[in-house]
């Protein structure tokens, strides 16, 4: 069996990769880095590391490269002939991927290729699969969506693995933490006679986003803007400061409530499942840079983010959310030369009036949590 996987990055080579290989895939990798595509082509094979003591090697091999810059031919052809297709290439990326995608959906039906076909997207978003279909769909003909409705599902995932930007020589080489959790929703697939050991398949899988997207990824960046907002430059540095490990433990509390609120969590699992993510943030083994956790700071203040969706769920049900407005106030200051959206961002925080870029950004009407997050950015800037 084989696998289309987009995105040869942290995630890609670090979890992804290492998953399909277990299970025995090949896997073609398409991205356009061309000295990682190039790497991959030359030797065929990559090791992870595993971020912990004894620093434990795997060995991931029959994996290849396509740039999919220079040869969009051959992933459309590859998608042709492949038994998945799986992405972690960042959300904002996936509408440039999607015609590629769809060509290989109408090269299958050309082809009479009705073997049925599960796309997951890996992406750290609520439905990124299904929103990856509505992109791929805008590109195929009526005839090619009837025929994709038969053959190819999109069921949404959750991947949880910390991966930090990679400063090795060897482009391949990938050190990842040990812990590690991909679930799908088996609801959505086409193909679940295809089941990946250690990957777990549910139901209904927005309990297990909502909570990795709320406990993991509140948390890490609630660590980052923070640690930035006091001058840090690492999750590490930034986690061993007494304020932003109180402050990243008042955030997980709030979105905890939330979530044993709205799916019954037993609170003590709960606990447990918050305290390993901030042992995972502490990994000594690790070094992760607060602009790789902030990046994107304008995805990350998304209606449906990280922040913004519980602070209004937490409303809804008039439960605290003081800690996450506090910290939305430090997203607001989050200003690194090195991240576009950062640049946009500030410069918008410029040229307008802060309310409307916080409308804008975040998609709030509530007129009042538009103003409790204007009072809490102008606190942080008048400190
Ligand atoms: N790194 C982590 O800890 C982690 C964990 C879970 C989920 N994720 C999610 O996985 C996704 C990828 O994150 P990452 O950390 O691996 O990022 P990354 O930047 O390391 O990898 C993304 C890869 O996509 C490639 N790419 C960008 N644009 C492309 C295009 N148009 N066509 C083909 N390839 C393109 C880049 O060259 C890069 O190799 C994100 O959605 C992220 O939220 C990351
Ligand atoms: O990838 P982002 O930008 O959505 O979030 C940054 C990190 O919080 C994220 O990559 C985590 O390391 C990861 O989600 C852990 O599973």
């Amino acid at each position: 069996m084989n696998a289309v996987h987009f995105g040869a990055g942290n995630i890609g080579r670090g979890f992804i990769g290492e998953t399909l290989a277990s299970n025995g895939f090949d896997i073609h990798f398409v991205d356009v880095n061309s000295t990682i595509i190039d790497a991959l082509n030359d030797r065929k094979e990559y090791d992870i590391e595993l971020a912990a003591e004894g620093k434990k090697k795997i060995h991931v091999s029959n994996v290849d490269g396509i740039n999919n810059k220079d040869n969009p031919e051959k992933v459309v052809s590859a998608i042709e002939n492949t038994d998945m297709v799986t992405t972690a290439i960042g959300p904002k990326i996936l509408p440039f991927i999607a015609g590629l995608i769809a060509d290989g959906i109408s090269a299958r039906k050309a082809n009479g290729n009705e073997k049925t076909l599960d796309v997951i997207a890996c992406e750290n978003m609520i439905g990124g699969s299904q929103f990856l279909k509505g992109e791929v769909y805008k590109h195929l003909s009526d005839d090619d969506k009837k025929f994709a409705d038969e053959y190819i599902g999109f069921p949404n995932a959750a991947v949880d693995r910390i991966v930090p930007i990679q400063h090795h020589e060897d482009p391949l080489a990938v050190s990842v933490e040990p812990f590690k959790e991909w679930v799908v929703d088996e609801s959505q697939m086409k193909n679940p006679a295809i089941k990946l050991d250690t990957v777990v398949y549910v139901k209904d899988l927005e309990p297990y986003i909502e909570r990795k997207l709320f406990s993991v990824n509140t948390g890490h960046a609630t660590v980052a803007y923070t640690g930035e907002y006091l001058g840090y430059k690492t999750i590490g540095d930034a986690i061993a400061d007494e304020k932003v490990l109180k402050q990243v433990k008042g955030a997980l509390k709030e979105t905890g409530d939330l979530l044993i609120h709205k799916w019954n969590f037993d609170p003590a699992e709960h606990k447990a499942y918050q305290d390993k993510i901030l042992s995972r943030f502490e990994n000594k083994y690790i070094s992760d840079d607060i602009l790789r956790v902030g990046r994107t700071p304008i995805r990350k203040l998304g209606f449906d983010e990280r922040f913004i969706r519980p602070i209004r769920e937490l409303k809804e049900r008039s439960l605290d959310y003081s800690v996450l407005l506090d910290t939305v106030g430090m997203i607001l200051t989050f200003d690194e030369e090195k991240d576009s959206e950062s640049v946009e961002l500030q410069k918008m925080l410029k040229e307008d009036k802060a309310i409307d870029v916080i409308k804008k950004v975040t998609g709030l009407k509530d007129e009042d949590l538009v103003n409790e997050i204007l009072a809490s950015y102008e606190a942080k800037i008048n400190k």
